[in-house]
Protein backbone atom coordinates (compact mmCIF):
# COMPACT_ATOMS: atom_id res chain seq x y z
CA UNK A 1 0.00 0.00 0.00
CA UNK A 2 1.33 3.51 -0.53
CA UNK A 3 1.52 5.67 2.23
CA UNK A 4 0.13 9.03 1.85
CA UNK A 5 2.63 12.10 1.85
CA UNK A 6 1.32 13.02 5.35
CA UNK A 7 1.83 9.43 6.81
CA UNK A 8 5.65 9.61 4.76
CA UNK A 9 5.87 13.42 6.35
CA UNK A 10 5.15 11.99 9.88
CA UNK A 11 7.30 9.34 9.96
CA UNK A 12 10.30 11.61 9.31
CA UNK A 13 8.96 14.11 12.68
CA UNK A 14 12.06 14.49 14.72
CA UNK A 15 14.15 11.42 13.06
CA UNK A 16 17.53 10.97 11.90
CA UNK A 17 17.51 10.55 8.10
CA UNK A 18 20.42 8.93 6.68
CA UNK A 19 22.57 9.58 3.71
CA UNK A 20 23.62 7.17 2.08
CA UNK A 21 26.36 8.31 -0.34
CA UNK A 22 29.27 6.59 -0.37
CA UNK A 23 32.92 8.05 -1.38
CA UNK A 24 31.91 7.70 -5.30
CA UNK A 25 34.90 5.61 -6.89
CA UNK A 26 35.57 4.28 -3.47
CA UNK A 27 35.04 0.70 -2.88
CA UNK A 28 31.66 0.89 -1.30
CA UNK A 29 29.88 2.63 -4.28
CA UNK A 30 28.33 -0.22 -5.35
CA UNK A 31 24.33 -0.23 -5.33
CA UNK A 32 24.26 -3.41 -3.18
CA UNK A 33 26.61 -1.89 -1.18
CA UNK A 34 24.37 1.34 -0.47
CA UNK A 35 21.59 -1.02 -0.28
CA UNK A 36 23.47 -2.82 2.94
CA UNK A 37 24.74 0.83 4.51
CA UNK A 38 21.06 2.01 4.28
CA UNK A 39 19.32 -1.25 6.17
CA UNK A 40 22.64 -1.00 8.34
CA UNK A 41 21.43 2.77 9.47
CA UNK A 42 17.75 1.49 9.23
CA UNK A 43 18.78 -1.69 12.00
CA UNK A 44 20.09 2.02 13.65
CA UNK A 45 17.02 3.71 14.29
CA UNK A 46 16.80 5.95 11.10
CA UNK A 47 13.56 6.65 9.75
CA UNK A 48 14.33 7.27 6.04
CA UNK A 49 16.94 7.51 3.66
CA UNK A 50 18.79 9.94 1.57
CA UNK A 51 20.05 8.09 -1.47
CA UNK A 52 22.10 9.67 -4.45
CA UNK A 53 21.77 8.29 -8.19
CA UNK A 54 19.41 6.16 -10.10
CA UNK A 55 20.90 3.08 -9.45
CA UNK A 56 21.52 3.38 -5.70
CA UNK A 57 17.86 4.63 -5.64
CA UNK A 58 16.72 1.08 -7.40
CA UNK A 59 18.67 -0.76 -5.53
CA UNK A 60 17.66 0.89 -1.63
CA UNK A 61 14.19 0.52 -2.84
CA UNK A 62 14.15 -3.40 -3.65
CA UNK A 63 15.09 -3.77 0.62
CA UNK A 64 12.99 -1.23 2.05
CA UNK A 65 9.56 0.64 1.92
CA UNK A 66 10.53 3.23 4.17
CA UNK A 67 10.73 7.00 2.47
CA UNK A 68 13.52 7.44 0.57
CA UNK A 69 14.58 11.26 -0.64
CA UNK A 70 16.12 10.84 -3.74
CA UNK A 71 18.67 13.23 -5.78
CA UNK A 72 20.70 13.22 -8.67
CA UNK A 73 24.28 14.92 -8.51
CA UNK A 74 25.02 15.68 -12.30
CA UNK A 75 27.06 18.63 -13.88
CA UNK A 76 25.38 21.15 -16.10
CA UNK A 77 26.65 23.39 -19.04
CA UNK A 78 26.69 26.96 -17.35
CA UNK A 79 25.44 26.13 -14.28
CA UNK A 80 26.91 25.36 -11.00
CA UNK A 81 23.87 23.99 -10.13
CA UNK A 82 24.80 20.14 -9.77
CA UNK A 83 21.54 18.20 -7.74
CA UNK A 84 18.81 17.17 -9.41
CA UNK A 85 18.94 19.99 -11.94
CA UNK A 86 16.87 18.73 -14.87
CA UNK A 87 13.33 17.28 -14.83
CA UNK A 88 14.10 14.37 -16.37
CA UNK A 89 16.37 13.75 -13.06
CA UNK A 90 12.95 14.27 -11.61
CA UNK A 91 10.86 11.20 -13.53
CA UNK A 92 14.26 9.33 -12.97
CA UNK A 93 13.92 9.27 -9.06
CA UNK A 94 10.02 9.15 -9.20
CA UNK A 95 10.33 6.10 -11.63
CA UNK A 96 12.68 4.27 -9.34
CA UNK A 97 10.74 4.83 -5.93
CA UNK A 98 11.92 8.29 -4.67
CA UNK A 99 8.67 9.41 -2.21
CA UNK A 100 10.72 12.13 -1.78
CA UNK A 101 13.05 14.44 -4.32
CA UNK A 102 15.30 16.57 -3.31
CA UNK A 103 16.75 19.65 -5.33
CA UNK A 104 19.30 22.61 -5.83
CA UNK A 105 16.82 25.36 -4.58
CA UNK A 106 19.40 28.09 -4.86
CA UNK A 107 19.03 31.84 -6.55
CA UNK A 108 22.40 30.84 -8.93
CA UNK A 109 21.86 30.50 -12.16
CA UNK A 110 20.22 27.25 -13.27
CA UNK A 111 18.88 25.21 -16.15
CA UNK A 112 14.95 24.48 -15.43
CA UNK A 113 13.51 26.66 -12.37
CA UNK A 114 12.72 26.22 -8.63
CA UNK A 115 9.04 26.42 -9.19
CA UNK A 116 9.27 24.32 -12.32
CA UNK A 117 11.07 21.41 -10.29
CA UNK A 118 8.66 21.52 -7.70
CA UNK A 119 5.19 21.31 -9.93
CA UNK A 120 7.64 18.09 -11.65
CA UNK A 121 8.00 16.77 -8.37
CA UNK A 122 4.29 17.36 -7.28
CA UNK A 123 2.93 16.10 -10.71
CA UNK A 124 4.86 12.77 -10.18
CA UNK A 125 2.99 12.30 -7.07
CA UNK A 126 6.07 12.76 -4.48
CA UNK A 127 7.34 15.69 -2.11
CA UNK A 128 9.57 18.39 -2.87
CA UNK A 129 12.77 18.53 -0.91
CA UNK A 130 14.28 22.24 -1.78
CA UNK A 131 18.48 21.99 -0.81
CA UNK A 132 19.17 25.81 0.19
CA UNK A 133 21.98 27.95 0.98
CA UNK A 134 20.42 30.87 3.02
CA UNK A 135 17.09 31.33 4.42
CA UNK A 136 15.68 33.74 2.04
CA UNK A 137 16.24 30.69 -1.00
CA UNK A 138 13.96 28.68 2.24
CA UNK A 139 11.43 31.20 2.04
CA UNK A 140 10.83 31.40 -1.37
CA UNK A 141 11.23 27.60 -2.28
CA UNK A 142 8.51 27.16 0.80
CA UNK A 143 6.36 30.02 -0.88
CA UNK A 144 6.93 28.49 -4.08
CA UNK A 145 5.40 24.99 -2.83
CA UNK A 146 8.26 23.26 -1.20
CA UNK A 147 7.23 20.34 0.89
CA UNK A 148 10.59 20.44 2.96
CA UNK A 149 13.41 23.06 2.75
CA UNK A 150 17.18 21.71 3.48
CA UNK A 151 20.11 23.55 4.75
CA UNK A 152 22.13 21.21 2.82
CA UNK A 153 24.28 23.75 0.71
CA UNK A 154 24.89 26.23 3.80
CA UNK A 155 28.42 26.67 3.16
CA UNK A 156 28.30 25.33 -0.60
CA UNK A 157 27.51 28.55 -2.17
CA UNK A 158 30.00 31.27 -2.23
CA UNK A 159 27.34 34.06 -0.55
CA UNK A 160 26.10 31.47 2.02
CA UNK A 161 27.83 31.40 5.65
CA UNK A 162 30.95 29.24 5.69
CA UNK A 163 30.85 27.91 9.18
CA UNK A 164 32.83 24.56 10.14
CA UNK A 165 29.43 22.92 11.74
CA UNK A 166 26.03 23.28 10.70
CA UNK A 167 23.75 26.21 10.46
CA UNK A 168 21.71 26.51 12.71
CA UNK A 169 21.02 29.96 12.49
CA UNK A 170 19.45 28.77 9.00
CA UNK A 171 17.37 26.22 10.52
CA UNK A 172 16.27 28.61 13.66
CA UNK A 173 15.10 31.38 11.22
CA UNK A 174 13.23 28.96 8.52
CA UNK A 175 11.71 27.44 11.51
CA UNK A 176 10.24 30.42 13.22
CA UNK A 177 8.41 31.39 9.65
CA UNK A 178 6.64 28.24 9.80
CA UNK A 179 8.85 26.38 7.52
CA UNK A 180 8.90 22.49 7.84
CA UNK A 181 13.23 22.68 7.98
CA UNK A 182 15.60 19.66 7.36
CA UNK A 183 18.61 20.32 8.84
CA UNK A 184 21.28 18.76 6.77
CA UNK A 185 24.96 18.88 6.28
CA UNK A 186 28.34 19.14 8.31
CA UNK A 187 26.32 17.67 11.35
CA UNK A 188 28.80 15.03 13.07
CA UNK A 189 27.96 14.45 16.33
CA UNK A 190 24.60 13.05 18.43
CA UNK A 191 25.13 16.58 20.25
CA UNK A 192 24.44 18.64 16.92
CA UNK A 193 21.67 16.52 15.78
CA UNK A 194 19.87 17.36 19.32
CA UNK A 195 20.79 21.08 18.62
CA UNK A 196 19.22 21.13 15.53
CA UNK A 197 15.81 19.48 16.68
CA UNK A 198 16.31 22.50 19.41
CA UNK A 199 16.49 24.95 16.89
CA UNK A 200 12.92 23.75 15.17
CA UNK A 201 14.53 20.99 12.95
CA UNK A 202 11.54 18.70 11.55
CA UNK A 203 13.89 15.91 10.73
CA UNK A 204 17.69 15.69 10.95
CA UNK A 205 20.20 14.46 8.02
CA UNK A 206 23.42 13.10 8.90
CA UNK A 207 25.74 11.64 6.03
CA UNK A 208 29.85 11.72 6.15
CA UNK A 209 29.47 10.77 10.14
CA UNK A 210 27.29 7.38 9.57
CA UNK A 211 28.53 6.35 6.26
CA UNK A 212 31.34 7.78 4.42
CA UNK A 213 33.74 5.40 5.80
CA UNK A 214 36.89 6.59 4.39
CA UNK A 215 36.41 10.10 5.44
CA UNK A 216 35.58 8.89 9.38
CA UNK A 217 38.40 6.66 8.97
CA UNK A 218 40.76 9.84 8.22
CA UNK A 219 39.43 12.24 11.10
CA UNK A 220 41.11 9.60 13.31
CA UNK A 221 44.59 9.20 11.18
CA UNK A 222 44.68 13.14 10.83
CA UNK A 223 44.82 13.38 14.64
CA UNK A 224 47.01 10.24 15.31
CA UNK A 225 49.37 10.83 12.18
CA UNK A 226 49.09 15.02 11.52
CA UNK A 227 52.15 14.46 8.86
CA UNK A 228 49.58 11.55 6.74
CA UNK A 229 46.95 14.39 6.08
CA UNK A 230 46.04 13.41 2.07
CA UNK A 231 42.96 12.10 2.15
CA UNK A 232 43.03 9.00 -0.57
CA UNK A 233 39.75 8.56 -0.88
CA UNK A 234 37.09 9.68 -4.37
CA UNK A 235 34.55 12.56 -4.86
CA UNK A 236 31.98 13.33 -2.37
C1 LIG B 1 26.72 19.83 -0.40
C2 LIG B 1 26.30 18.49 -0.94
O1 LIG B 1 26.53 18.19 -2.09
N1 LIG B 1 25.68 17.67 -0.08
C3 LIG B 1 25.28 16.36 -0.48
C4 LIG B 1 23.84 16.27 -0.60
O2 LIG B 1 23.19 15.30 -0.75
C5 LIG B 1 25.97 15.25 0.27
O3 LIG B 1 27.29 15.17 -0.27
C6 LIG B 1 26.08 15.35 1.81
O4 LIG B 1 26.77 14.21 2.25
C7 LIG B 1 24.74 15.40 2.52
O5 LIG B 1 24.17 16.67 2.32
C8 LIG B 1 24.83 15.16 4.03
O6 LIG B 1 25.71 16.06 4.61
P1 LIG B 1 26.93 15.57 5.54
O7 LIG B 1 27.65 14.51 4.74
O8 LIG B 1 27.76 16.79 5.79
O9 LIG B 1 26.32 14.99 6.80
Amino acid sequence: MTESHTEIAERLRQGLIASCQPVRGGPLDQPHLVAALALATLAGGAVALRIEGLADVEAVRAVTHLPIIGLVKREVPDSPVYITPELTDVEGLAARGAQIIAFDATRRPRPVSVLALIEAIHAQGCLAMADCSTVEEGLEAHRLGADFVGSTLSGYTEYSPQLPGPDLEMVRRLAQRGVRVIAEGRISRPEEARAALEAGAFAVTVGTALTRVEVITEGFVRVLRPQATEFKGGKL
